[in-house]
């Protein structure tokens, strides 16, 4: 079947809905209902974290998924999807595009990016790959390997971005992105305002990815309840 995620996707909204065990909403159940709420409200796609959760929202939504799976591991930072194993279990469950971390720090086990992502081509050429970068470097590695899509989701989440946020200086930083990419950019990671998703839209984004924003109401009530300290 064809994939049809970046023409479904194109200038559209795709909603995260995942909460972590220790989250008040980790359950599928719950984030099944997120994902059939942001369906309603005219979401294009779904992000969601774990197997479980993605067969869950489709199941409920039936729309277009970005599959990712997080998992520590003792010897390396990198927890989006890390090895060739959760990469296999997410691409199984047929969501039509698998995320992983895309930072240059050295993954799990030793494994290699690039023999990853070999071994994804052969094993599932139907499903598109999304690189998560965190800076201009990992874009290019992106580029290189010739990931489908090239996120932002890890910018401000590596040492080397500490305390950086896509929106900052009238998203200078994403400009530089869509500049560098030469696949389609989809903005990431902090976007929580409807005028800041459409910003990124106009700046030559695929599409945008919001998360807490609409799916973590703990995140939500804590800026109002600061707000009227
Ligand atoms: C850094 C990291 O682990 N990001 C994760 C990636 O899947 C999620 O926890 C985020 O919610 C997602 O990227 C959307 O971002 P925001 O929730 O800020 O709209």
């Amino acid at each position: 079947m064809k994939n049809t995620f970046l023409k479904a996707t194109k200038g559209n909204l795709v909603v995260s809905c995942q909460a972590l065990p220790g989250e008040p909403l980790h359950s599928s159940f719950i984030m099944a209902r997120m994902a059939r709420a942001a369906k309603e409200a005219g979401a294009s796609a779904i992000r969601a974290n774990s197997v479980v959760d993605i067969q869950a929202i489709q199941d409920e939504a039936h729309l277009p998924m970005i599959g990712l799976a997080k998992v520590d591991y003792d010897d390396s930072p990198v927890y989006i999807t890390p090895t060739m194993k959760e990469m296999r279990a997410v691409a199984s469950t047929g969501c039509e595009v698998v995320a992983y971390d895309v930072t240059g720090r050295p993954r799990p086990h030793g494994e290699k990016l690039a023999e990853i992502v070999d071994q994804m081509r052969k094993e599932f050429p139907n499903t598109l790959l999304m690189a998560d970068t965190d800076c201009i470097d990992s874009v290019k590695i992106a580029n290189d390997l010739g990931f489908d899509i090239i996120g932002t989701t890890m910018h401000g989440y590596t040492p080397a971005t500490e305390g950086m946020n896509v929106a900052d200086d009238d998203f200078a930083y994403l400009k530089e992105v869509v500049q560098t990419a030469e696949h389609p950019v989809i903005a990431e990671g902090k976007i929580d305002r409807p005028e800041k998703a459409k910003r990124c839209i106009e700046l030559g984004c695929h599409a945008v990815v919001v998360g807490g924003a609409i799916t973590r109401p703990l995140q939500i009530a804590t800026g109002f309840v600061n707000a009227l300290k």
